[in-house]
């Protein structure tokens, strides 16, 4: 498994506050907020620590996640569903051009249901967010030539402010496919995630996008860990 950024460069320190809030705020007729603290408790000098978080947005990669078998299980089940248009339109723009079909809990796509709870869980050890599950079905994503799907979070409203982790496995071989490079915002393009079975993990509030694909056809699933939204 491999990581940006790597491991090694952040720690789980705890930090000190430089300035402590308040648990309330006092607004006046004005709507102009001010801040008051208890008796014996100011904003400065506070010996209240919080602790960092080495993955907090970091993106990682695990190879093998799906044997080429069950890769070609997993798109043979997507092709078989109904495919929806995943065009999404801003604008005068197509944001997102692909083809995607939802593999809902049914009997027999369990074991795939299972093999994405274990990896999540898995994974999550380093990113130690509060997820409990998934709320949305694991969706199986075909990109032809042209398709692309460009710059965006995982979350957003209602339904997607639940979502906390990211994956995606590539279930097309490399050679596949040209151009359908998935990229995060500020990172180098990362060729580990164009392995066939292969799966990449990132907080869905991390900017990404998959550039147009020029030959052949690239297919994923993706799948988001939910969880109680920030608070
Ligand atoms: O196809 C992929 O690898 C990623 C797709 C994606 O970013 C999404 O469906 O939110
Ligand atoms: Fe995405």
């Amino acid at each position: 498994m491999s990581s940006y950024p790597p491991a090694s460069l952040a720690g789980h320190d705890a930090v000190p506050l430089q300035y402590r809030f308040p648990s309330d705020i006092r607004v006046n007729e004005a709507g102009v907020g001010s801040l008051a603290w208890r008796t014996g408790q100011g904003p400065f000098g506070q010996t209240t620590v919080a602790s960092q978080n080495a993955s907090m947005a970091a993106v990682q990669w695990q190879a093998g996640v799906l044997t080429p078998e069950e890769c070609a299980a997993v798109v043979a089940a997507g092709r078989a569903l109904p495919m929806m248009d995943g065009r999404v339109e801003l604008g005068a723009d197509s944001y997102r051009v692909s083809h995607i079909a939802w593999i809902e809990p049914q009997p027999e796509n369990h074991w795939l249901y299972h093999k994405v709870g274990a990896l999540f869980t898995q994974i999550n050890r380093s990113y130690g967010f509060d997820i409990v599950g998934l709320v949305d079905a694991l969706q199986f994503t075909e990109y032809g030539p042209g398709q692309h799907f460009h710059w965006h979070m995982d979350i957003g409203h209602e339904q997607t402010s639940l979502r906390k982790l990211s994956m995606t496995i590539q279930l097309s071989q490399p050679d596949d496919y040209d151009g359908g490079a998935l990229e995060f915002v500020g990172l180098h393009p990362m060729e580990q995630s164009r392995t066939q079975g292969s799966a990449t993990f990132f907080p869905s509030f991390m900017g990404h996008r998959v550039q147009p694909v020029t030959r052949g056809t690239r297919c994923s699933l993706v799948a988001w860990a939910a969880g109680q939204p920030y608070r």
